[in-house]
């Protein structure tokens, strides 16, 4: 028998014997199936077909969809967003600086990127119900006292959207609101949620350093796409220089999409390569990355971790996931994150470098060993602290973690 079934935004074709007479219309909208509530055109639908189906699906959506089409927009979207912050960062004014309720830093570029990434990403695809899970809400915005700030970030919308030809576009102050406010869905195992961090980085933001507009998509729970925008990030290795080549390009954008390598590109449009992250076996010769902002992760831990490896180089100390997309091209061999205690990671502080990385060839897990779920939620479960590296150096890198995390408490 052959039957349609949606997945996310698509519909497959699934010739496969169903135990039991199952009519499936095709979905005529298009529009995602999340739950079985969602498929009213599906019935007489048995609990063990549903098992089937649900199995079905499931490896179809990882063996062999494309996601061409969200890709092309996140790219768009990530770019447009790009032009907006780098505007923002070269006419950075105290004004333009807010703090959120929990005291961290934000500008009127982290709410510009997010009402503009959500506003093109909603229009793109106007025939499915749009899940975004991304940082901020407008809640601050709201507030009287910002109504000058909300004039400026609808201003900036605005004429980003006029460099890229849509003219004829022109948000309010309550589309930019709701924009930012479309940011809020839980996400989880079910489904396609867009995740964002419209500015990753927003301390190296403010000091003119790096940061990176971070854009994935979940389907099912998984990673299947992600662009890392990192308009202060130079075209050419940060650590290798080849004296041969003359590059002093800045601005690079990353692009992963499941199944199919990791490639990057400049900013400003030149045609993409395929990156892949390092192949150094031998710890004593790789590098490694760490968090600029020490309050973010444990310096002291890092570098006991590289001398336990043997590893001779100083820690390149840079913001943001501007770290996975060095990483997917081998700037490095080596990320380590150790948050403090008690801190809970965000899913948009690491979908879209998560999967840069693994398509380009390497592995990122907790201190635990356990491989990175996104799947429950817009918080990351984990066993505080995050390792990525290539395949051959993960074994000594989880092993001297592991010791190093003992000793220290053993210390204390
Ligand atoms: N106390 C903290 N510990 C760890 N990470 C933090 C903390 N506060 C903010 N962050 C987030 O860490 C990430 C940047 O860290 P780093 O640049 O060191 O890799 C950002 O996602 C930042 O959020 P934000 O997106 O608001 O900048
Ligand atoms: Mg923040
Ligand atoms: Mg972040
Ligand atoms: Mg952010």
């Amino acid at each position: 028998m052959n039957v349609s079934i949606g997945v996310g935004h698509h519909v497959i074709h699934v010739h496969a014997p169903l135990t039991r007479g199952v009519l499936v219309h095709r979905n005529p909208t298009n529009t995602p199936l999340n739950s079985q509530s969602k498929f009213p055109f599906l019935f007489s639908l048995s609990l063990s077909t549903a098992t089937q189906l649900r199995a079905v699906r499931g490896a179809r959506v990882a063996a062999s969809m494309s996601y061409d089409k969200q890709l092309a927009a996140a790219k768009k979207a990530a770019s447009l967003a790009a032009r907006l912050c780098q505007k923002v960062q070269t006419a950075l004014l105290q004004s333009d600086v807010q703090s959120k309720s929990d005291q961290s830093p934000v500008t009127v570029a982290d709410y510009g990127s997010q009402a503009l990434v959500s506003f093109i990403l909603e229009k793109e695809f106007p025939s499915v119900p749009f899940s975004l899970v991304a940082e901020e809400d407008s809640g601050d915005l709201r507030k009287e006292e910002s109504g000058e700030t909300l004039h400026r970030i609808t201003e900036l919308v605005n004429e980003t959207l006029v460099t890229d030809g849509m003219n004829d576009i022109s948000l309010s102050k309550e589309d930019v609101l709701k924009a930012i406010d479309n940011g809020k869905s839980e996400g989880g195992p079910h489904g396609q949620h867009w995740v964002l961090d419209p500015i990753d980085g927003t301390k190296g933001f403010l000091r003119g350093d790096q940061y990176a507009i971070a854009l994935a998509l979940l389907d099912e729970g998984k990673v299947v796409l992600g662009v890392l925008a990192c308009p202060n990030l130079p075209f050419a290795s940060i650590t290798r220089r080849d004296q041969s080549i003359s590059e002093d390009r800045v601005g690079s954008l990353f692009f992963a999409q499941v199944g199919a390598g990791t490639y990057m590109q400049s900013l400003d449009g030149s045609p993409p390569t395929k990156v892949h992250v390092t192949a150094i076996e031998n710890p004593e010769e790789a590098s490694f990355f760490e968090s600029y902002e020490a309050a973010h992760s444990s310096h002291d831990l890092s570098s006991l971790i590289a001398r336990k490896l043997g590893v001779k180089a100083p820690p390149v100390r840079i913001d943001s996931q501007a770290k996975y997309g060095a990483l997917s091209r081998g700037d490095g061999a080596i990320y380590m994150r150790f948050p403090r205690k008690g801190y809970r990671e965000k899913i948009w502080d690491h979908a879209a470098g998560y999967i840069v990385v693994a398509e380009a060839g390497g592995v990122a897990s907790d201190v635990a060993g356990n491989p990175l779920d996104f799947s429950r939620g817009r918080y990351l479960d984990l066993d505080t602290g995050i390792i990525v590296t290539n395949q051959k150096l993960m074994p000594s890198l989880l092993k001297a973690v592991q010791e190093s995390i003992k000793e220290k408490a053993s210390a204390l």
